[in-house]
């Protein structure tokens, strides 16, 4: 069941010269966990303002649970949107105790309500106990909790996040994902956080979406984006990738790695190029040659710790390549061969023809 949905939202801040927003459209299912990603400047937090309703949009249609939250008419105040926020700083009150943090949106309700509501989100995100610390009493990971308790408290059907992880240190990143991961899943909210890491979504998202420059370039689940990215932009932002250049001759597709067997794309014409990506973890290292393997030059390896990453040159056209080895695997510093499954080069459909980022010569 769709719970929000925005509709070719557009945003100028006053004075900018370049749209925030432009034509941004969604849609997120009830219960999924949803990564807003891009890089800095893409128009992340803008979203996400527009959608808690804290910043207005010039253009465009918001729905959420079914009623308009926003169009050219009507504007939904952000205390009856029905949507948690956590703040990228968590926003607590310094003064106040985690008790106090945790009930302040309770207000409206009874003693009793607030009593109960506070306490099982208490439990819930592991704080029992903690009812008369203060924020400054906390680690960085409990603070979140308490950010966490205090807007899921009214219990609202959205939760919305702004770098959920920008003030965890990196060695507790994943523990701190992990657990955010269960409780959220815990709670079966619907939440859309904002990232500009990758790993914050592969951790933590159902969905991810990817933004360049206030638009939406692909929705879909993180390994469906990791492994189908429309474009070269999206494959080189979803984790390190190989770029392999090729052309129709005669019904068949040639690239530097030679000819592939592969059915060329339907609408793909005579001398047409087209580009792949291929990941480093999908180029093997064999010391064999045979029919399959395809001589290289090995010209740098660098330890990775889980990895070992090793740049090579094709010997045929000088074509540059990056893939990974296991560590224990021994990387001879000579030609030797690499080998590669046609089923792991994948075409870019919305690739230009030129200007994509290679490696360096
Ligand atoms: N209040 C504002 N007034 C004018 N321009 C703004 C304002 N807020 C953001 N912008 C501009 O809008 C664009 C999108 O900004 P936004 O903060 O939404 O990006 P972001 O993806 O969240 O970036 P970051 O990851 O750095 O926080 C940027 O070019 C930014 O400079």
């Amino acid at each position: 069941m769709t719970i929000l949905s925005a509709r070719h939202i557009s945003k100028t801040y006053p004075g900018s010269r370049f749209p925030a927003l432009s034509q941004f459209s969604l849609d997120i299912q009830a219960g999924e966990i949803v990564g807003l990603l891009g890089e800095s400047g893409c128009g992340k937090t803008t979203a996400l303002r527009i959608l808690a309703g804290f910043e207005t949009a010039d253009h465009g249609t918001l729905t959420i649970q079914n009623k308009i939250a926003f169009n050219n008419k009507q504007f939904t105040d952000p205390t009856q949107r029905d949507i948690g926020i956590i703040f990228q700083d968590y926003a607590l009150f310094p003064h106040l105790t985690v008790w106090k943090n945790i009930t302040f949106g309770l207000n409206k309700k009874s003693g009793k309500n607030q009593r109960k509501l506070a306490s099982e989100m208490m439990d819930l995100v592991g704080l029992a106990g903690y009812d008369n610390r203060y924020p400054h009493q906390l680690s960085g990971g409990q603070q979140q909790r308490v950010a966490l308790a205090r807007a899921m408290a009214p219990r609202p059907k959205i939760l919305l996040m702004d770098e959920p992880f920008s003030n965890i240190d990196t060695v507790k990143k994943n523990q701190i994902r992990q657990e955010l991961h269960s409780l959220l899943k815990k709670t079966g909210s619907t939440v859309i956080f904002v990232t500009h890491d990758t790993r914050d979504v592969m951790a933590m998202a159902d969905q991810v979406i990817v933004m360049k420059e206030g638009q939406v370039l692909q929705q879909g689940t993180p390994q469906a984006v990791f492994k189908s990215p429309r474009n070269a932009y999206l494959a080189g932002f979803f984790g390190n990738t190989n770029f392999i250049e090729g052309r129709m001759v005669n019904g068949q597709i040639r690239t530097d790695l030679g000819p592939l067997a592969m059915d060329a794309p339907v609408g793909l014409t005579e001398d047409q190029p087209v580009l792949f990506s291929l990941r480093p973890g999908d180029i093997s290292l064999t010391n064999e040659k045979d029919g399959q393997s395809i001589p290289v030059q090995i010209e740098r390896q660098r330890f990775m710790g889980e990895f070992t990453e090793v740049e090579c040159r094709l010997v045929a056209s000088g074509t540059r390549l990056l893939f990974h080895v296991p560590p224990n695997q021994p990387v001879p510093n000579k030609t030797t061969y690499i080998q590669i499954s046609e089923k792991d080069l994948h075409l870019l459909p919305e690739s230009p023809t030129h200007g994509h980022p290679r490696l360096k010569d």
